[in-house]
């Protein structure tokens, strides 16, 4: 009760503090603090990891559902994925986390139907920390409310940001180097607008870093400083699925459009089977696919059954996906197609791929 006690103390004091010049480096300490302490608060307990344990992660990608009860996640869920997909029930912990399997376009995209969280769940109550800490590990996040519960999105959005989920968000380009000795250093090769050097080092001290070089290459916020000195954050998209669009009249849905002009939004129903194509298509358009072929060393590509794999994936994860011991054993890789700088270009694990490529890999003999 003690870390949820100081918690919303210093929450009072941040509303209560207006923010200038001169409290820039106090409400810096303040976030810094309570950064810590939900940390703390997140950690899962009872010594167990929790997530790898209750739901494991299959196919090419990975979405969870976050929304409120009964807005229709599980009915859209049976929709989403086929009939003979693999639907079962894992026990995680005292709650249910129930993944299905999405085939679209040759990809396998598990779906992840996390009950229905609660305010307030990312400090403690109803377990729902432990579905959020699922939800962490997922490639995508479908944020779900219903035609007439929109208000639930911020919501539902600050619990994931309690929990260390920034949607919609890129990791901040900033490094912190650690040293033994000689202070802190803070160099940007930008003007930093929102944050000031005095604030930079206090915030770092409230993390007990005295010796770092800190070099920010954008204009960064103090809670983007906090996340990068916590490490522990996850960058994820984001989707609204605004469910139950058969109960909507006309002058619902023009409010509704209107209230998401800015993101990325689908009407549906599952229900009533109203726009799933339109929201498969953009599932599988906002996480994003290539398709890699392999060819066995000496022989011709199989040009048949591609493999599937997020953008941006590289050599490891193809090798990751194969066999196990393909990392152990890796030699070399060698790519023809948009990515080698020549056909055939020998290169190593972290070599990222690009749509169409051909790779081998060459592992060692045994
Ligand atoms: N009118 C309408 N009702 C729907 C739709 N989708 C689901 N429902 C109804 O809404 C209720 C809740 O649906 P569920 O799929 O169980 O909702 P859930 O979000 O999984 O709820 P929890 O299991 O409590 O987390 C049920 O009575 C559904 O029949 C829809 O598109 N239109």
């Amino acid at each position: 009760m003690k870390i949820e006690e100081e918690i919303r103390r210093i929450e009072e004091e941040l509303r209560r503090t207006k923010y200038n010049k001169a409290t820039q480096k106090h409400i810096g300490i303040l976030k810094a603090k309570l950064a810590k302490l939900r940390d703390l608060q997140n950690k899962p307990r009872g010594g167990s990891s929790g997530y790898s344990y209750a739901v494991k992660k299959t196919g090419d990608a990975t979405v969870a559902f976050v929304g409120f009860p009964s807005v229709g996640k599980s009915t859209l869920l049976n929709k989403l994925t086929n009939a003979n997909s693999e639907v079962g029930a894992y026990a995680f912990t005292t709650l249910t986390i129930v993944p299905g399997i999405l085939e679209y376009k040759g990809a396998k995209i598990q779906v992840l139907d996390a009950p229905g969280i609660i305010a307030g769940a990312s400090v403690g109550k109803g377990r729902g920390s432990e579905v959020l800490s699922a939800v962490r590990s997922a490639d995508l996040i479908l944020l779900v409310v219903d035609v007439f519960t929109l208000d639930h999105l911020p919501v539902l959005e600050k619990e994931l940001y309690n929990v260390g989920i920034r949607l919609d968000e890129k990791p901040p380009d900033v490094k912190i180097v650690k040293k033994d000795r000689g202070g802190i250093t803070v160099s940007s090769t930008v003007p930093l607008t929102k944050i000031d050097e005095e604030t930079i080092r206090a915030v770092l001290q409230e993390n007990k870093i005295h010796n770092a070089d800190v070099v920010i290459r954008e204009d960064i916020t103090v809670d983007q400083l906090i996340d990068v000195i916590s490490g522990n954050r996850v960058y994820i998209p984001s989707l609204v699925v605004v469910n139950k669009i058969d109960l909507a009249d006309e002058e619902l849905i023009r409010r509704i459009k209107k209230k998401l002009e800015d993101r990325e939004y689908v009407l549906v129903s599952g229900y009533r089977e109203i726009n799933l194509e339109e929201l498969k298509e953009k599932i599988y358009n906002t996480l994003g696919f290539i398709k890699v072929y392999l060819k066995p060393q000496g022989k011709k590509p199989d040009l048949d059954e591609p493999l599937v794999l997020l953008k941006n994936s590289t050599v490891e994860d193809v090798c990751n996906k194969l066999h196990r011991d393909f990392v152990k054993n890796f030699r070399y890789a060698q790519v023809w197609g948009k990515s080698a700088k020549h056909p055939g270009q020998r290169v190593g694990l972290n070599h990222v791929l690009e749509d169409g490529d051909i790779l081998t890999i060459v592992t060692k003999k045994r």
